[in-house]
């Protein structure tokens, strides 16, 4: 079995985006709104599907993701919706990865497969 790849972020140095970085980073994505604050600061959006097999779909796209980026969103999984939210444990805020993997996981939904 082969293993899929994986970023490795111990080798990349990470900064914590300042808040104006953050709110002009917002402004680039559909959806995305800054939650929380202190450690708890992260990026979220709520994505809406029409029920469980649509919704679960995308989770496990998003999981693919996530593994191979070697970031891990919150998920809170319902239904019909998915909120996603990201931070960056050892920024202790939000960093550039958190956007990049939030624009991937909007593009999921835009991909033709
Ligand atoms: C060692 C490993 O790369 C880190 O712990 C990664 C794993 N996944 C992660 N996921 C998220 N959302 N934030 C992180 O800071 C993070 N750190």
């Amino acid at each position: 079995m082969s293993t899929l790849p994986k970023k490795d972020w111990a080798t990349t140095p990470r900064r914590a985006l300042k808040p104006t970085d953050i709110v002009t980073r917002l402004a680039q994505l559909q959806g995305w709104t800054l939650r929380g604050d202190g450690e708890n600061v992260a990026i979220e959006k709520t994505y809406r599907f029409a029920n469980y097999h649509e919704t679960m779909a995308f989770v496990n796209a998003v999981a693919f993701v996530a593994h191979v980026q070697d970031h891990h969103p919150e998920l809170l999984v319902r239904y019909d919706h998915c909120v996603v939210a990201l931070n960056t444990h050892d920024v202790h805020g939000i960093s550039e990865t958190d956007f990049d993997c939030a624009a991937r996981f909007d593009a999921l939904l835009q991909a033709e497969v």
